[in-house]
């Protein structure tokens, strides 16, 4: 852990104390609506809306920080305003906000209580009433490059299998015998483990060693027993060692990678699920947002609601986690927004309120919302919450947009991310890179080895892609053995290396169909944004820039060189 990081409990004792620091004013700012209110109803009554929402606003957040007496005190406020309010009797309404009086007092000393607490815990203080250091620990892993350990004693069996790994992405240590595995992994923890059953100090002496090791650190490394042998005794050793799968030599590199991928929790790529918060309370949307980031979501803050519709366009989010009572609109309103735009007609919205009516509840969930999460939130039931909905939404973008051989985007989403990738690009200024590649002679390799096969090749190479690229660059199969990426950010010079190079490992990927072994190539051709300027020309240009290729011999990579746009 980098000490020099802060912990999430130290990024929310932060935002706490920043919500603390800004409460003077805005009790000051209270206290005024309250003397103007109680002078004279009838030429300030708009400003009874305003302090109703203080009080509500107060309410949520210092409940979802944690600060229940202020929270309670402020509950007090929203009940006595909101009748106020709700009766519109002028003549009453004099009297009946007398009590606020006493009410902002109070809120004032607990505020001052709260700020001698906080500031004697130099800033350690522990947040809300849950399991922070339990949340804290049970985070999603950080996206990286996948470690994996083969250990074997007999190094030249298993070297091609690695080399091959390590041409589908993975980073891979070698160890000829148990006990430099164990150093190893006593000092570095890999993701996976790839592991031999004999070793000359015994006929069991791999798994053995997982067995062993896995009573030290406490829990199972994921493993996968690679073994000469098949029998019963080897395979019972590897069940009981925890082993997650059992594959004898030769293994297939591309079965392999297909099993470390599922291991390691499915698709090692999967992007992270966005999730738009809308609040206006900087602090209240920095406390939710970092929560779900800490739990592996990429967050989008928006503070004004009149930004929704350029932060759905620019950030195509999975979920929109909502605040119900916003000054510029509300969230039922910003939901009705939402809906009247056909692509966001099934886009989860959930709301997240300090609101404990059941009816406004239900009349607020009319327009069509997914969910109604009530502050203050335990944040694992928050991310639950969240999780559960935006993975459905997911899933059902998935079925419409992915190929189902290889997963990634079919021909028509990734027209359209062509489109929203080079809006992009222009409105950053950045580059994007469009490459089309295209498997050589497949149709041989179909012809000969049988159409299987020629799916195994396709898979393997899309594997390959999204190990090797970035989360934010976009792979799509564009046609049968034809392929697009979009790069964002990136020269064409940095393009052209990292295609030879994912050229040349994809050349050296060993294929079988029954007892002949083959390889595979492709060939790619770049264009690049702002040397053209329009979808449709940065997409010609790759084509001809790979046609380029396969005229000049195919197994290579060109790059387009504009002359005019
Ligand atoms: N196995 C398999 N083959 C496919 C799939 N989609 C398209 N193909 C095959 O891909 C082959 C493409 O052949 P061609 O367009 O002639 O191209 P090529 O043989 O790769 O030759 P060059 O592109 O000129 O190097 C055809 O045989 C298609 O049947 C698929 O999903 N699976």
């Amino acid at each position: 852990m980098d000490v020099n990081k802060p912990t999430l409990q130290e990024k929310l004792t932060r935002l706490r104390m920043s919500f603390l620091s800004q409460m003077p004013a805005r009790l000051d700012k209270a206290q005024q609506q309250f003397s103007a209110l109680s002078d004279d109803w009838d030429s300030h009554a708009s400003q009874a809306v305003d302090l109703h929402r203080f009080f509500h606003s107060i309410k949520g957040t210092a409940s979802s920080f944690g600060f229940t007496d202020l929270a309670h005190l402020a509950g007090e406020g929203e009940t006595i305003m909101l009748a106020l309010i709700e009766t519109q009797d002028s003549t009453e309404a004099a009297t009946q906000i007398a009590p606020l009086g006493s009410l902002l007092s109070a809120m004032k000393q607990q505020l001052k209580q709260l700020q001698s607490h906080t500031s004697s815990d130099n800033g350690t203080q522990s947040a809300p009433s849950f399991e922070m250091e339990q949340f804290e620990s049970n985070l999603i892993a950080g996206k990286r490059k996948a470690l994996i350990y083969i250990c074997d004693d007999e190094p030249e069996q298993v070297s091609q299998l690695g080399y091959q790994l390590h041409c589908f992405g993975y980073s891979i240590e070698f160890f000829t015998d148990t006990l430099s595995f164990r150093e190893a992994v006593m000092k570095r923890r890999p993701d996976a483990v790839i592991m031999d059953v004999y070793f000359p100090n015994g006929s069991t002496a791999g798994t053995d060693e997982l067995a062993r090791l896995s009573q030290v650190i406490g829990e199972a490394l994921p493993a996968i027993v690679l073994s000469g042998y098949g029998d019963f005794e080897a395979r019972l050793g590897a069940v009981r060692a925890g082993c997650m799968a059992y594959f004898t030599k030769p293994a297939r590199a591309l079965d392999l990678a297909a099993k470390l991928d599922e291991l390691l929790e499915g698709d090692s790529r999967e992007e992270q699920l966005r999730i738009l918060v809308v609040d206006d309370e900087p602090e209240v949307a920095a406390y939710h947002s970092l929560i779900l980031q800490e739990a592996g979501m990429s967050v989008r803050q928006l503070h004004d609601p009149s930004g929704i519709l350029d932060a759905l366009q620019q950030f195509n989010p999975d979920l929109v986690l909502a605040d119900m009572y916003m000054p510029r609109c509300t969230g039922v309103e910003l939901a009705a927004i939402v809906r009247q735009l056909p692509e966001y007609v099934s886009l989860p919205i959930v709301y997240l309120s300090s609101e404990t009516n059941r009816q406004k509840q239900f009349s607020a969930m009319q327009v069509g919302v997914e969910g109604f999460i009530t502050k203050p939130v335990v944040p694992e039931e928050l991310v639950a919450a969240v999780v559960l909905r935006a993975e459905r939404m997911r899933t059902l973008r998935a079925l419409m947009s992915r190929d189902s051989l290889t997963g990634l985007y079919n021909h028509t989403s990734t027209t359209e991310m062509l489109h929203t990738s080079l809006a992009q690009a222009m409105r950053l200024e950045e580059n994007l890179v469009v490459v089309m590649l295209d498997l050589d002679n497949f149709k041989a390799i179909n012809d000969l080895h049988g159409h299987m096969a020629g799916d195994q090749v396709l898979i393997a190479l899309s594997r390959i892609l999204r190990h090797r690229l970035r989360s934010s660059d976009i792979i799509g199969r564009y046609g049968g053995e034809e392929f697009a990426l979009l790069l964002k950010g990136v020269t064409p010079g940095y393009a052209e290396k990292l295609v030879n190079q994912l050229r040349e490992d994809f050349s050296n990927i060993a294929f079988t169909a029954g007892k002949a072994r083959f390889n595979c190539t492709f060939s790619a051709g770049i264009s690049c944004y702002p040397d053209y300027t329009h979808a449709d020309s940065l997409r010609l240009a790759a084509d001809r820039a790979l046609y380029q290729a396969k005229n000049q011999g195919r197994n290579q990579v060109v790059v387009s060189r504009p002359k005019h746009d």
